[in-house]
């Protein structure tokens, strides 16, 4: 699904990412962990196209994104979430979902509107029961009429998990999902990434979620991959205890 081939990124005489590969198959969820400054934040930018490698392939359904624009990798069903939830805080719970799906655009422009041709009205019902299959996945049924900005920060990093996940994208990046949430939130948006279908990309220092929530977790240290493999294999592997677990 998601092929990171080869992939080295420059930074002046820095080299934040050295020769990294990896394969992540459909419907997976894939830690990517190391210590601070191991290249993990490069990586995920090279793969939602903040970043373009100085060599190397990202590659998604077998297309090749490398040097695409974030923007027509969103059209590629790539999704990804920000350390600091993005949400729209004037709107609801409910309508920060529908926004998400609103931007395929109602069909039809204006003569649609006016008329309410039935195509728009089955669109719009449509529309309705993905936003409530959603918000039920997410676990903000209850919350569906609140403020985004009234919101406590885990439930607005669901909201934001509910937007992404809102037009079924084919990968999902998740930068940090954990943080500033507290136990019992961390344990329910664990529950949420293992229940979804899609493929999963994320980049997270809350060890315990990784391990929990990844098939596969992907180790960087001084921006190159010292291991990979299930967490249980990671966690017993001699050189990622020697450079990160201790
Ligand atoms: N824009 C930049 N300009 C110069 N150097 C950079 C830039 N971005 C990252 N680096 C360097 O590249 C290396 C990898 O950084 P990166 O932020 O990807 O690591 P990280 O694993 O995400 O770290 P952290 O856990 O602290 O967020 C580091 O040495 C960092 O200083």
């Amino acid at each position: 699904m998601l092929a990171v081939d080869g992939v080295s990124v420059w930074f002046g005489g820095v080299k934040a990412l050295d020769q990294v590969s990896f394969e992540v198959p459909a419907g997976q969820v894939h830690g990517v962990i190391g210590p601070n400054g191991a290249g993990k934040t490069t990586l995920f930018d090279v793969v939602s196209g903040l970043c373009r490698p100085g060599e190397g392939r990202v590659s998604v359904a077998g297309r090749d994104l490398t040097g695409v624009s974030p923007l027509r990798r969103a059209r590629a069903g790539l999704r990804r979430t920000f350390q600091r939830p993005q949400v729209f805080g004037r709107l609801t719970v409910a309508g920060n979902v529908l926004a998400a799906l609103d931007w395929h655009g109602g069909g039809g422009g204006l003569a649609a509107d006016l008329v309410g041709w039935p195509g728009r009205r089955r669109l719009e019902r449509e529309r309705g029961e993905r936003v409530a299959e959603v918000l039920e996945l997410c676990g903000l049924t209850a919350l569906r009429d609140a403020y985004a900005a009234a919101l406590p920060i885990g439930q607005r990093r669901l909201v934001e998990l509910a937007r992404a996940l809102a037009d079924r994208p084919s990968l999902l990046l998740l930068d940090e999902p954990t943080s500033g949430l507290d136990a019992d939130q961390t344990v329910r948006l664990g529950a949420v990434v293992k229940a979804l279908d899609t493929t999963v990309l994320l980049v997270e220092h809350d060890m315990s979620f990784v391990m929990d929530t990844c098939d596969r977790i992907v180790v960087l240290d001084l921006g190159k991959m010292i291991a990979t493999g299930t967490p249980d294999a990671v966690r017993q592997d001699p050189v990622v205890r020697a450079a990160y677990l201790g």
